[in-house]
């Protein structure tokens, strides 16, 4: 109910969106008459969308050992964010985090684009508004988030009687964290699960093997005693992936032949899990296609089955996605949240794309924990999410 709900505000204001735009052209002064920033909102953006990266799998190549660092010196970027992490997360392996780099591409259809409309308007209107409505669109952020945005943008104005713009430009940006914030929820590995199973759920080539070979890497550098299970057994290649990258990294990996039930290779890999003291055991499963109900029963299947081993297992169901498609990230959401099994995401590819706003997307519509993003190939490139340092980072 709730999507149609969001497609019906995303037409109806793509609709409201190009009779304005047309409206303007109208309206429009000769070019050379105008201040040259006139034309700030390009939509062009929509199709200056990186394409994913290659779907081969790079494992990562640091050692394993490695804690993952900030690139760069904060103290060398006055733009750069610290955040101040709290000590339970630190424990967990959350370390503060520099983002501006990698999510450049993002910054420049928010922090770049909204300077461009700020430098022109310099009172508060209809018309900032609507160019704010714009922006937020082309910037992936989706109807339904962009209307609650500016409406609470407008309501702490009031409250505030504040009337410059300055004031919309921080009210926008406090309006954007708050929403980012719902999805907050860094992904603690509850010790007293042995193991602390985590299911890795999502279609072919978002980055769903790179993530799960970070993942095994972080939590092996934590000191945790890692085993991953090759549930994802429609690919023979899938399978042989996880191994080499297992036996390269020293990390055990629990697989059978192709074709092999993948419930009961993943019941088999608890069962061992359990045996060997192993304390997070990570399931690969098939790159199913969300379109297709029987997988999705498996999915299910799979969970049943798991709880066989382990009434509260799987202890972690995380979907992975590739932050460069959009609305198309946003549909497999859905289709595999119908099973009610999801507990986490993972926003891959963000470093690539100007599709960042994607998050405030899925923040309003499924307010479903953002464990990590992906910012690049490297496996300290997988970074917890946190609200602050990614508004931060696109809007500076
Ligand atoms: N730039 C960038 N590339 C990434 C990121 N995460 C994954 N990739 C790349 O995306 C490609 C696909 O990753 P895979 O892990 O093979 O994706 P998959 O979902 O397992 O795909 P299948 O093996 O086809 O099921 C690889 O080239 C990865 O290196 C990221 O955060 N940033």
């Amino acid at each position: 109910m709730r999507h149609i709900l969001t497609e019906f505000l995303n037409n109806k204001l793509m609709i409201k969106f190009f009779k304005r735009k047309n409206q303007k052209q109208k309206d429009q002064k000769p070019i050379d008459q105008q201040p040259a920033q006139e034309q700030s909102v390009d939509p062009s953006v929509v199709d200056s969308v990186q394409s994913n990266a290659t779907p081969t799998v790079e494992t990562p190549n640091e050692p394993a050992t490695q804690v993952e660092r900030s690139i760069e010196p904060a103290v060398e970027k006055p733009d750069v964010v610290n955040t101040v992490v709290p000590p339970e997360l630190l424990a967990q392996g959350v370390e503060p985090h520099q983002l501006n780099q990698q999510l450049a591409k993002t910054n420049d259809n928010f922090g770049k684009k909204m300077k461009q409309i700020f430098s022109l308007k310099k009172k508060i209107d209809e018309d900032l508004f609507e160019e704010l409505e714009t922006m937020l669109l082309m910037a992936d952020v989706g109807a339904a988030a962009t209307m609650e945005v500016l409406e609470n943008v407008r309501k702490s104005l009031k409250r505030s009687h504040l009337s410059d713009t300055d004031a919309v430009f921080d009210a926008l940006k406090d309006q954007l964290t708050e929403l980012a914030q719902v999805v907050e929820k860094p992904l603690i590995i509850d010790d007293s699960k042995q193991p602390f199973v985590i299911l890795v759920v999502g279609v072919n080539g978002v980055g769903k093997t790179t993530t799960i070979a970070k993942l095994a890497r972080k939590y092996k550098g934590m000191g945790k005693k890692v085993m991953l299970a090759a549930g994802d057994t429609f690919r023979a290649a899938a399978v042989e992936q996880l191994k080499t990258w297992g036996e390269r990294e020293d990390i055990p990996v629990m697989a059978q032949n192709t074709g092999a039930d993948s419930a009961s290779v993943i019941f088999d890999a608890m069962a061992s899990a359990k045996a060997r003291g192993i304390d997070v055991l990570i399931a690969d499963t098939a790159g199913r296609l969300h379109t297709q109900a029987n997988l999705m029963q498996e999915l299910e299947k799979i969970s049943r089955v798991m709880r066989k081993n382990d009434a509260t297992a799987p202890h972690e169901t995380l979907i992975v996605i590739d932050g460069g498609t959009g609305q198309n990230a946003i549909s497999q959401v859905r289709e595999f949240n119908k099973a009610n099994l999801l507990s986490g995401v993972v926003i891959t590819k963000l470093d690539g794309t100007p599709k960042g706003g994607v998050l405030f997307n899925l923040a309003a519509e499924f307010g479903i924990p953002v464990r990590f993003i992906g910012v690049g190939e490297k496996s300290s490139d997988l970074k917890p999410f946190i609200a602050k340092d990614f508004v931060q980072a696109i809007i500076n």
